[in-house]
């Protein structure tokens, strides 16, 4: 038994999140964290809101809230949404939480007495129609390094680079849509990245075996132009976390706040102090504390690409700088995009279907399935509704629901509501036997590689295994000259539900849960694949369970694409 401490990107809490958020972050490690539970090994798994910054203030100032009154009440729909997914988060916190915010201030402290920090009196974008500075979002221009239009005062969405506002060509206000825009004098704190450029190299030479996303962009911002540059961490704005070295004051710092991006990942560790503040844990710093149990850790970060220079650089530079025995990401898993319907998701033009409205429509193993086994890994991946309804119905409907459906129905009519006895196995089900333990030990390698599109085929193919099996032995033909035979055939395909069920519930829980229950069984890991198989014995009851999977007709399919080309308001 391993420990596995597993985070994904922690999700911006402007708005319902849409299935590319969902499936660039929190499902895959969701999947990860389901399967490694289901093979016995201990697992803190936990997500939170990202709650400060422009965009926050900027949704709330929308909706006509107090910001922080905005920002609670999106953390319940999204924590609600996340359960209505299933997403297994031991915790889901906030990161507005006062743990981060006291966590936070300390890492400040620690990294300005390590020299880390330097402060800047510089010029920055101000707003005369506003009558405030312009940090961030609140500032959007054309990316100076790839064109892109929408480029903001941060980050450039379309090439990842970091960026400063005043590195925008046409910059304008995005609260006022004005280019009145002036530079003035204001006063700040510089994470000394640049100081740590050679340790967090090195840092990343020793990750064996990270996905080439991942170190090929960590790689691109440690060495393009300059190399890694300091990086701005407070900003002049209300909301966030204010700017003090621990619990002193900061002279000069006074109304400001740290950067989103600054205290965003710390609010992983601060999630497990949450966890334990709320009664669910007794002790985080076993797994986040190398000098306090945390070494044998192993701690994996999903996240989209978008996302990967805070966790491979910036975040690296906190924790490292420190000069404290903080534990260190072991495995950073990145995706691609989803995209569409030939475009891009996205919250701000309401583009795509968002998770709220994805389990008004069907439930949520459906999307699971279909997200994951379509995942962005290798590269970008679109979701049609054609694509959408081929898989659910091919995969979920005709092959694994009708298998459970067909057997447990002959079973009821031919025999009973309970496994049949007699017969002998023979050649055929060695055979099956064999195939299967080969893709449930494929299976099982690609989810320990994290290499879930692969995982999903194995899934998908040990499924297959069973029907084919089914359709050869025929057990409705055999009754007619051998019951015993017909009994053993179905003995097996009993078995191999409840095997299904056990192997496919990190992918689609619901049906997993559906499956055992039906069969009245448990659900411990087929460690060899022949026994799993005699888990239920003759006279052992069940009961036949409701359809699994609706198919999707094209009627659905042609409204929900039509209900669904639209913009979300
Ligand atoms: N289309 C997408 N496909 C896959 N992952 C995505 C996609 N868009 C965002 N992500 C990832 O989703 C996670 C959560 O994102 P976050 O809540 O910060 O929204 P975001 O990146 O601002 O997206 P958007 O701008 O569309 O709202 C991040 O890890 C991000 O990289
Ligand atoms: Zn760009």
């Amino acid at each position: 038994m391993a420990r596995h401490l597993i985070t994904s990107a922690i999700p911006y809490i402007n708005g319902v999140k849409h299935l590319g958020n969902l499936v660039g972050s929190q499902l895959p490690a969701d999947l990860y964290a389901r399967y490694l539970r289901a093979r016995g090994h201990e697992v803190l798994f936990l997500c939170a809101t990202d709650e400060h910054g422009t965009p926050a203030e900027l949704a709330a100032a929308k909706a006509g809230k107090p910001v922080a009154e905005y920002c609670a009440e999106m953390w319940q729909v999204q924590s609600d949404l996340a359960e209505g997914f299933r997403l297994s988060f031991d915790h889901f916190g906030r990161s507005s939480s006062p743990q981060n915010h006291k966590l936070t201030q300390h890492f400040a402290k620690v990294l300005d007495k390590a020299g880390l920090i330097r402060e800047v009196t510089e010029q920055q974008m101000y707003s005369v129609a506003d009558g405030r500075f312009l940090p961030d979002r609140y500032i959007e221009g054309t990316c100076p390094n790839c064109g892109f239009e929408s480029a903001r005062g941060d980050q450039c969405d379309n090439c990842t680079k970091q960026l400063d506002p005043v590195d925008l060509i046409d910059p304008h206000s995005t609260i006022s849509g004005s280019t009145d825009l002036e530079m003035r004098e204001t006063k700040h704190l510089y994470l000394r990245q640049s100081a740590m450029k050679d340790q967090i190299e090195e840092w990343i030479d020793t990750r064996v075996g990270w996905p080439v996303l991942t170190t090929s962009i960590a790689k691109k911002w440690l060495t393009d132009g300059d190399g890694l540059q300091d990086r701005g961490i407070t900003r002049d704005l209300d909301w966030g976390v204010p700017v003090q070295r621990g619990d002193e004051p900061w002279p000069g710092m006074e109304g400001k706040v740290f950067y989103v991006w600054f205290d965003a990942p710390i609010e992983y560790i601060a999630c497990a102090q949450e966890w334990v503040d709320a009664g669910k844990g007794d002790d985080w710093a076993r797994w986040w504390r190398t000098d306090k149990g945390a070494e044998d850790v192993r701690y994996t970060q999903f996240m989209g690409k978008d996302n990967v220079p805070f966790h491979t650089l910036s975040f690296p530079v906190t924790i490292l700088g420190s000069g404290e025995p903080w534990k260190l990401v072991d495995y950073i898993k990145s995706f691609n995009y989803l995209n569409y319907d030939g475009g891009q998701f996205s919250t701000s033009r309401g583009r795509g279907v968002f998770m709220d409205q994805a389990l008004e429509i069907l439930p949520a193993d459906y999307w699971r399935w279909w997200l994951l086994s379509n995942v962005p890994e290798s590269s970008d991946s679109e979701f049609t509704w054609e694509l959408f309804q081929t898989g659910v119905n091919k995969d979920l409907a005709d092959v694994l629901g009708n298998f459970v459906s067909r057997v447990t129905k002959f079973c009821r009519s031919k025999f009973a509501e309970a496994v049949p006895a007699g017969g002998t196995p023979g050649e055929a089900e060695a055979r099956l036997i064999a195939d299967l333990s080969a893709k449930v030990a494929e299976y099982e390698r690609h989810m320990e590689a994290i290499e879930i599109r692969k995982a999903s085929s194995a899934l998908r193919a040990a499924w297959v295994l069973g029907n084919e099996y089914l359709q050869e032995a025929a057990p409705w033909a055999t009754i007619k000259e051998d019951p015993d035979k017909a009994a053993m055939q179905i003995r097996l395909a009993l078995n191999l539900i409840r095997l299904y069920a056990i192997l496919s519930a990190p992918f689609i829980p619901d049906a997993a849960a559906a499956m055992r229950a039906a069969l009245n069984t448990d659900d411990a890991w087929p460690d060899d694949v022949a026994s799993a198989l005699q888990a239920l014995p003759a006279g052992h009851a069940f009961a036949v369970p409701d359809n699994l999977f609706a198919k999707i007709t094209d009627d659905q399919r042609e409204d929900w694409q039509a209900r669904f080309a639209g913009k979300r308001d």
